[in-house]
């Protein structure tokens, strides 16, 4: 008989185990890559599938209000993420509305031509700047510091202060609030990718007065492989900006078919073609299982996990380097470790159940979801690891030479 581990009794969220779709065997620490599938979103599928485009076809589209799924779903991730009503839609990838954000962005400050970001952003976001850059006869400048000196480079030549809050590798977390004052204190505008902050942690961008805000649908609120992503636009901005990518659904009427582009009011703007209603609907109903939740109970939750994974893993595996930070209050939701044969030891990790991820050259990755995780989870992987390390195990030719692609 299994006994609960001391640091699970009243845990507030130890119910909402039950609502995922956990593979029996699996402790999954990848959540901040992939979050996993909600038990009823399968039979939300279905009945979408076969009642609503079985059975409306083109119809569905006004019966079901497929046509305004993007903003239905946006204010539901708008209410996680601390936006204002009818701030934010989801729509297209999290890439794509990087393009968006920032050619909106330094539209509003012509003058000024550098984008300011760090080497600990995901490299999509530093892609699409450099290609906006080059689009724009390469009149602009992608300034590219370390996290830990973006604070002192921004400077009133600065168009745009574009960062991801939650660092992919490190999980170390920039200060939203101070950064985004900064910027305007020297009157730049602050654009912040919450790939891994939305359903993780917390976040207030209205009370931190960002201007727009990107984020993944797939990760932490849990919407399936290649979600859809989300935009947010501060509502001071919303009717100010010219999108660059104009296409009919951000028209203010889609369906006048006009010969000229007139953007729509607010956010709507932001998209783009047509809502993949499928992939919508997943996302939709993934996000119920937030709707009873307190962003803060997950947060204090996750400290605590990420805290006994770190505290127990130096203890038992002197072999590992921390490399996300210790302090709580400056990481999201993962904690990093470097092992010179980080890829074979995640290999290993994997193939005994343990999944998580690597990131090159040498980091292996966990992602703490507080929504199906358990200490006891966490002691569970931490024996794995142990036996891993001590049997050497991920020197196994088998562990060495597996390729994957993520
Ligand atoms: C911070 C960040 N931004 C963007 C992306 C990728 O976005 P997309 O879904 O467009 O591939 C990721 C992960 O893939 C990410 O970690
Ligand atoms: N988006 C991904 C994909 O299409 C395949 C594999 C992994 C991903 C990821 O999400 C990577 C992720 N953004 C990261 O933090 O590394």
């Amino acid at each position: 008989m299994s006994h609960l581990h001391p640091l699970d009794e009243n845990d507030p969220l130890a119910a909402k185990r039950d609502a995922f779709c956990l593979p029996n065997g699996v402790i999954y620490l990848d959540g901040n890559s992939l979050g996993v599938l909600p038990a009823h979103v399968p039979e939300r599928m279905q009945h979408v599938v076969e009642k609503q485009w079985g059975e409306s076809l083109i119809r569905g589209w006004n019966e079901h209000n497929w046509i305004d799924l993007p903003q239905k779903v946006g204010n539901r991730i708008g209410r996680l993420v601390g936006a204002e009503q009818e701030a934010v839609v989801a729509c297209d990838s999290t890439t794509i509305n990087v393009f968006k954000v920032v050619s909106a962005a330094l539209a509003l400050r012509p003058g000024r031509k550098v984008i300011l970001s760090d080497n600990g952003n995901f490299p999509t976001d530093l892609y699409m700047a450099q290609g906006l850059a080059d689009l724009l006869a390469k009149d602009h400048e992608l300034r590219i510091v370390s996290p830990e000196d973006v604070a002192d480079a921004i400077t009133d030549d600065l168009a745009v202060l574009m960062l991801t809050e939650v660092d992919y590798k490190t999980g170390r977390r920039h200060d939203m609030k101070a950064l985004t004052e900064k910027a305007h204190a020297v009157g730049a505008l602050a654009i912040w990718d919450l790939a891994h902050s939305a359903g993780a942690f917390p976040v207030d961008l209205s009370g931190s007065n960002a201007d727009f805000a990107i984020g993944c649908g797939y990760k932490y609120l849990n919407g399936g492989p290649g979600a859809p992503a989300f935009v947010y636009v501060a509502p001071r901005h919303q009717n100010d900006i010219r999108p660059a990518l104009t296409g009919w659904m951000g028209h203010v009427a889609p369906f006048a078919f006009d010969l000229d582009y007139r953007p729509a009011e607010g956010i709507n703007r932001m998209r783009v073609g047509t809502p993949p209603v499928l992939s919508l609907t997943a996302l939709d109903a993934a996000l119920d299982v937030f709707e009873d939740v307190d962003m803060e109970v997950i947060r204090q939750k996750s400290i605590s996990l990420c805290e006994y994974f770190i505290a127990q893993v130096e203890d038992r595996c002197p072999e590992m380097e921390l490399v996300s930070p210790r302090d709580a209050e400056v990481r999201g939701s993962q904690v990093s470790f470097r092992f010179a044969e980080g890829y074979a030891l995640m290999q290993a990790l994997i193939a005994n159940g343990v999944i998580g991820d690597f990131r090159a050259p040498d980091t292996v990755r966990f992602g703490f979801t507080p929504l199906y995780l358990s200490h006891a989870d966490v002691a569970r992987a931490v024996d794995v690891l142990e036996k891993i390390l001590t049997t050497r195990m991920w020197d196994m030719d088998e562990f060495r030479m597996r390729r994957k692609v993520t």
